[in-house]
């Protein structure tokens, strides 16, 4: 099985989330608050997104990287292998995003003395409180919400990403420089504008019982969210990730391009 793939996906990745994290964290205090865990659990979610993606592609196409430029896979195929990728990459995101979701949301208390201390004192102590009051299934509450968001979402990134570049590129040669970081970033913007409403549902699922407030589960969140807030509720914060997104993604594809280049 190829391996480069899987390499190439955690170092891009990686060099993405470097850029995006101050956007991650813009509403709350220190801008890279935080990030030496980010880093590290990038390291497996990346890899298996681009490692499970391409190798997908192998079982479906029998081309590798190598000879995907000469015989382009089709887009059903593309999508295919991209909801593969996020389908399994969701799984393992899931107590890391659980974790960054739970710590982001508990910083205000620093700005107020004498407020009590945060409940989570990093993220070691985060996946171990949980785990201790909840068990190893509470570090996936609200997994299902997250697979339901990356599967067809990861589908649409891999789909505009190549499409971009096809579009962009004469038959059998390599997307330039410039190709892959705009089809990278729209790429990133397209998934996330279609990953927000599941987004909202996810985060809230996730912090779920902290704040007194305790849903019956993914509908009923869905449906009491929309009762209070309006459908308005499913866009928010579809500008901050589609902000967040082009350079995230563009660095990301271009990278994971260029290393799967130097690797031959
Ligand atoms: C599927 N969804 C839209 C959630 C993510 C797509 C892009 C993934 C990338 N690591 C990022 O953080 O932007």
């Amino acid at each position: 099985m190829p391996v480069e793939e899987f390499v190439a996906g955690w170092i891009s990745g990686a060099l993405g989330l470097v850029l995006g994290h101050p956007f991650d964290t813009v509403k709350l205090l220190g801008f890279f608050k935080g990030m030496s865990f980010p880093i590290a659990s990038i390291a497996v979610v990346n890899s298996v997104l681009f490692g499970v993606y391409s190798n997908t592609l192998l079982v479906l196409t029998a081309t590798s990287h190598q000879e995907r430029r000469a015989q382009p896979p089709s887009y059903t195929h593309i999508f295919l292998a991209g909801c593969t990728g996020g389908f399994l990459q969701a799984y393992c995101l899931a107590p890391f995003d659980l974790i960054k979701v739970r710590l982001q949301n508990q910083t205000e208390p620093r700005a107020q003395p004498g407020s009590p201390p945060p409940r989570y004192q990093g993220p070691v102590h985060c996946a171990a409180s949980i785990f201790r009051e909840e068990g190893p299934r509470g570090l996936f509450r609200g997994a299902w919400a997250l697979t339901l968001r990356d599967t067809p979402t990861m589908g649409i990134y891999f789909i505009t990403y190549e499409g971009l570049c096809r579009q962009y590129t004469p038959e059998g040669q390599n997307p330039n420089s410039a190709t892959v970081l705009v089809a990278g970033g729209f790429a990133g913007i397209a998934s996330w504008v279609a990953a927000t409403p599941l987004d909202v549902i996810k985060s809230r699922m996730q912090m779920d019982g902290l704040r007194r407030r305790a849903y019956q589960g993914m509908l009923d969140c869905m449906v009491s969210s929309v009762r209070q807030e309006g459908l308005g509720v499913f866009f928010r914060g579809v500008t901050i990730n589609s902000a967040r997104a082009f350079p995230v993604n563009a660095v990301t594809f271009l990278s994971y391009e260029y290393l799967l280049r130097w690797w031959g």
